[in-house]
């Protein structure tokens, strides 16, 4: 069953960064999706265009589509029906995301009040029952988060974005604070309430490892865009498009000691997405660019029957795509890989939406609102509150 489905998302922040360009992707119930890319790609927008949390002011474009219903025109009393119910995301860094004066059972049971799904009582008792649903004894529910340890706190998240049973989970670096073996079992606790509840999940992490050990498909980003997707081990082991392929070379793998010691960096830094470079925005870094490279735009295409890559290279034998390309690892930084210049370009038509259409809420609701919700909106406060500390501890 399809939970989610996104077409040719484009997200602008007000300074003029186009921080998600033309993104498309869906969900079913029981997959999991992992969203991969170097900080600034553009992860972290597209899951809060996901659920309306972006700035006031913002320009969003495309299409939606939660359980068949389309976010971007709902009113904001539905879009707040919908955060937690439909979907809920579960932030990096617990510790800022969690209310410091709150005790964790009485923040699990907000949600559930604010929706008004159970009684005070029934709220807390079902608190208790999410805490241990998630590996932590119910009486944990009177602790205050610092009486918590990293992982604690991280598993009070999740029982926080299960409290209304959505269907669709985001994790947006669910596990980037915490030590290995601590980071090992949130994701197989999230892997195991995944199955056991048919949820979809939307992973976002830098770390490709992870997410190929975790999820189905993933979606590599870059600059705001989609640039290779397909079966996660297959994505991970043998990309097509050449900063899939960096990405995956960056992280030691799972199950192969050695490659820990040989890790590539990737020269650069990922654009600034209010100064895009022309053509294909990854040429400036890429080490098996053509000289069209510069000026000719790459969208998505076929790369085999279940992925999709933007690179001019895919297809070509004997060059960066399939049918002939060399292995995962072999375009780290710097690294020459002969590829046949006569490649042909196929390049899609832009279908990036013309009438950008601003998706906020009226102005006077939206003065000093960091998540663009009426004031005194308590959910769309807190939830504002964990965007902006989440955001802010982000490296
Ligand atoms: N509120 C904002 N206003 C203007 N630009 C923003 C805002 N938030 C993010 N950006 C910019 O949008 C781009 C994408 O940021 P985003 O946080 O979505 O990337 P990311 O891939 O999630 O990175 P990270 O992993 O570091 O969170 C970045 O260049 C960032 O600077």
């Amino acid at each position: 069953m399809r939970l989610l489905e996104v077409r040719d998302l484009e997200v602008t922040y007000a300074g003029g960064a186009a921080a998600v360009r033309g993104v498309d992707l869906t969900v079913d119930a029981g997959q999991k999706l992992g969203l991969a890319g170097e900080s600034g790609c553009g992860k972290s927008t597209l899951a809060l265009a996901l659920l309306r949390l972006l700035p006031s002011g913002t320009r969003v474009s495309g299409e939606i589509l939660l359980d068949g219903e389309d976010v971007l025109g709902m009113r904001w009393g539905r879009v707040r029906a919908v955060r937690w119910a439909g979907a809920s995301i579960v932030f990096q860094g617990a510790m800022h995301s969690l209310n410091a004066v709150h005790r964790v059972g009485d923040q699990i049971a907000e949600p559930i009040l604010l929706h008004r799904t159970a009684t005070p009582t029934g709220a807390r008792k079902k608190a208790g029952e999410l805490l241990e649903h998630v590996g932590l004894p119910a009486a944990r529910a009177s602790a205050y988060p610092h009486e918590l340890s990293g992982g604690q706190r991280q598993r009070v998240m999740i029982a926080m974005a299960l409290a209304c049973d959505p269907r669709l989970i985001i994790a947006d670096e669910p596990t980037t604070a915490l030590d290995v073996m601590i980071q090992a079992q949130i994701l197989r606790l999230i892997e195991q309430l995944v199955a056991d509840q048919d949820l979809g999940l939307i992973m976002i992490s830098h770390d490709l490892a992870v997410l190929s050990d975790t999820c189905d498909r993933l979606a590599v980003m870059y600059a705001g865009r989609v640039v290779e997707e397909g079966p996660a081990q297959s994505v991970y082991e043998n990309a097509h498009h050449p900063y899939a392929r960096a990405l995956s070379a960056a992280f030691p793998r799972i199950g192969d000691p050695a490659s820990r010691f040989a890790p590539r960096g990737l020269p650069g830094d990922p654009p600034d997405p209010a100064a895009l470079p022309s053509g294909c925005t990854f040429h400036p870094r890429c080490s098996v660019a053509l000289d069209g490279c510069a000026t000719e735009d790459q969208r998505l295409r076929d790369a085999g029957p279940v992925r999709r890559a933007a690179c001019v290279h895919v297809g070509v034998p004997g060059s960066a795509g399939p049918g002939g390309r060399t292995g995962a690892t072999s375009v780290g930084a710097g690294a020459e890989v002969g590829l046949g210049v006569e490649a042909a370009v196929e390049t899609e038509a832009d279908t990036a939406s013309a009438a950008d259409e601003a998706v906020g809420e009226p102005a006077s609701e939206a003065v000093g609102d960091a998540v663009g919700e009426p004031a005194g909106d308590a959910v769309g406060d807190a939830v504002g509150e964990a965007v902006g500390e989440a955001r802010s501890s982000t490296p």
